[in-house]
């Protein structure tokens, strides 16, 4: 037999996801849904969870469709939060700051209703997301300041981009 590679978990033995943040400043906080007798409750922010000190200015929903990718995107001064509420998201970003420590990094992460968890991103963080599964994903933005109609802070990259050594289709 081909002996193949050694195919690693992408979690320990509690179950708790091992694929720790490889870029500075993002952070990920996991939240484990309370089963109730009519379906379950799920915490999505909590300012006693001290996650990152900064305000909620905004919390917006996006939809996305099966199979869509959104993204790049990036902000300059915006700090995003998303939690996918509904369905199963890639989350994958490119750090971009040439002053980061972790400049050129990538790193994606699965989140969704069956493994509910918050990401952090930080500006100049490079993010894009992916709609995994065949039910439509619903992610949820909790920023720490408002969309400014008049000078959006959202820079955008397309897909293909050869800034970002990251593939999603
Ligand atoms: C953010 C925002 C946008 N808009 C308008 C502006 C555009 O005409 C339209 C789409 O906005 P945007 O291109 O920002 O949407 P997405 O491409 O889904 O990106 C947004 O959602 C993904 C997940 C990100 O991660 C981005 O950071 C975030 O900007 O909605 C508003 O009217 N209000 C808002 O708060």
């Amino acid at each position: 037999m081909n002996p193949g590679i050694v195919d690693p978990p992408t979690v320990d033995s509690e179950w708790s996801m091992l694929q720790e943040p490889t870029i500075n400043g993002v952070r990920v906080k996991d939240i484990r849904p309370v089963v109730t007798g009519d379906g379950c409750l799920t915490e999505v922010w909590r300012k006693d969870w001290d996650f990152d000190g900064l305000e909620i200015g905004q919390v917006f929903q996006r939809l996305l469709d099966p199979g869509a990718i959104n993204g790049w995107h990036a902000h300059i001064v915006t700090t995003d939060r998303l939690f996918c509420a509904h369905g199963r998201v890639r989350v994958s970003l490119y750090d971009g700051r040439r002053s980061s420590p972790t400049f050129g990094a990538v790193w994606q992460r699965i989140i969704g209703a069956e493994r509910p968890a918050l990401i952090l991103v930080p500006p100049g963080v490079w993010h894009a997301v992916t709609a995994l599964g065949q039910r439509p994903s619903l992610l949820l933005n909790l920023v720490d300041q408002g969309y400014d109609y008049a000078a959006p802070d959202h820079r955008r990259l397309p897909l293909d981009t050869p800034h970002i050594p990251l593939r999603l289709r």
